[in-house]
């Protein structure tokens, strides 16, 4: 698998300059034309691997080399080895021999001598080393000091199993589409095709392995779609009813919009600021069976409304995504503490115009795939005191239908079974 590596260092290598994995993944498979659908896979699996421990990893590869590795590639190329070594399944002595391999077609003459002495004293050191190398909390969780921090700060009780639930593997979760089939219909079949799941409550379903959507009985049909737990609370707590008017305002890649409209007939409008991510929505509109207008247009402006107040709203505004960091392990080397406001400004700014949209009597939910509270709590506190007209319903997670666990008001904690996302139901009056 010394392409696998190869490709993995690649998108590494992009992520520590800066970029979003969902970005550099693309591009590093798109250098390796020869790769395998197999070694695809494998460097998907060693740039995740490298990048959920990357802070251990960096801190070997500092305390094997006494300068830092010039060349930024092969640099990567050593972290994904030692994240194999430290965390993979392969075993020692090949991972080692396909790091060095795959530095000789870097381009440095170097390279391969400096991999293969760097992971082989790694190999002869590595009980050693581990005592001065795991002194730090960065490196014991693998996480930024200022994220640790503020988790600590925010969730004194929590914050350990949040910070090691973010390290692990997330499930893959399904919704049922109940317009085409039942949950149990669809449990049946499940188990005829020799799938291990387990039934959460609701519609929602968690595979013990996850598997590749196509082969899921009737994917293509249109039966169910992937949607964590979590976020299958938002339709719901959206309480719609037939006919009414609703607004889905950041609604890319379309998992709630189709979730609304699986559960009611409404007329619904699903906005994004992305248009080529409302591809997405339309892709999933059309395998489900299912109508909306879609739209392009910022739900922070109004030159897209047509004056037509709504009867419900969705903002699930952009965030920064720290309830979700298992399926986006780049984010918590990506992310920096003064985003959080930036962030908190957009929301507020999305918030505010989107509650000039909103009918009397009707109802507003705000989600965020976050737990940092200033995106979350300090936000709906924030909007509550400068909306007079606005009035905070007690959003209800009821464990029998769905699993929320640790839920403090509003907040789901991401744990085994769900992400962790909050959820502030507003009603205008
Ligand atoms: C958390 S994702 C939404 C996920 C979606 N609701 C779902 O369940 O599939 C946030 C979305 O907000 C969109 N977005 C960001 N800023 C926006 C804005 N100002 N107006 C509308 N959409 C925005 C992003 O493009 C992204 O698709």
């Amino acid at each position: 698998m010394q392409v696998a590596q190869l490709i993995a260092a690649h998108a590494v290598a992009e992520v520590l300059a800066g970029h979003n994995l969902t970005v550099s993944m693309p591009k590093a498979l798109r250098k390796v034309k020869s790769a395998t659908p197999q070694q695809q896979a494998a460097a998907q699996d060693y740039s995740y691997l490298t990048l959920r421990f990357y802070a251990e990893s960096a801190a070997y590869l500092a305390a094997l080399t006494p300068k830092p590795v010039s060349d930024t590639r092969v640099e990567a190329l050593l972290l994904v080895a030692l994240s194999q070594l430290l965390h993979g399944q392969d075993d020692d002595f090949t991972v080692v021999n396909q790091a060095v391999d795959a530095a000789g077609t870097t381009g440095q003459r170097w390279a391969k001598g400096l991999v293969n002495a760097v992971l082989r004293n790694f190999l002869r050191q590595r009980e050693a080393l581990k005592a001065d190398v795991t002194q730090s909390e960065e490196v014991i969780w693998n996480y930024p000091q200022w994220w640790i921090e503020l988790l600590k700060q925010q969730y004194p009780e929590d914050w350990q199993a949040m910070l090691a639930v973010g390290n692990a593997h997330p499930p893959m979760t399904l919704r049922v589409n109940v317009r085409k089939t039942s949950v149990e219909a669809y449990l049946q079949g499940l188990q005829e095709a020799g799938i291990a799941v387990t039934h959460l409550g609701s519609a929602a379903i968690q595979l013990h392995q996850p598997l590749p959507v196509h082969k899921l009985p009737g994917f293509d049909q249109g039966w169910v779609s992937v949607q964590d737990a979590g976020a299958q609370w938002a339709a719901p707590l959206l309480d719609v009813a037939p006919g009414m008017r609703v607004l889905d305002a950041c609604s890319a890649p379309g998992g709630k919009t189709c979730h609304v409209l699986e559960s009611c007939d409404v007329d619904l409008i699903s906005l994004d600021v992305e248009a080529e991510r409302l591809k997405r929505v339309n892709e999933n509109l059309q395998r489900l069976d299912l109508k909306a207008s879609v739209i392009t247009g910022n739900a922070a402006a109004a030159d897209w409304f047509d004056g037509q107040p709504f009867d419900r709203i969705l903002a699930d505004v952009p965030c920064s995504a720290s309830g979700i960091v298992r399926r986006h392990v780049d984010m918590k080397w990506l992310r920096r503490p003064q985003d959080l406001a930036t962030f908190a400004h957009t929301q507020q700014q999305i918030l505010s115009n989107l509650w000039q949209m909103l009918a009397k009597g009707g109802k507003l939910l705000y989600v965020t795939c976050s737990v940092f509270q200033q995106e979350n709590e300090m936000q709906i506190q924030q909007f509550l005191t400068s909306h007079d007209d606005a009035t905070r319903l007690p959003v209800q997670f009821d464990a029998a239908i769905l699993p929320c666990e640790h839920a403090t008001p509003g907040q789901l904690l991401p744990v085994a079974t769900h992400d962790g996302l909050f959820y502030a139901l507003l009603q205008k009056h």
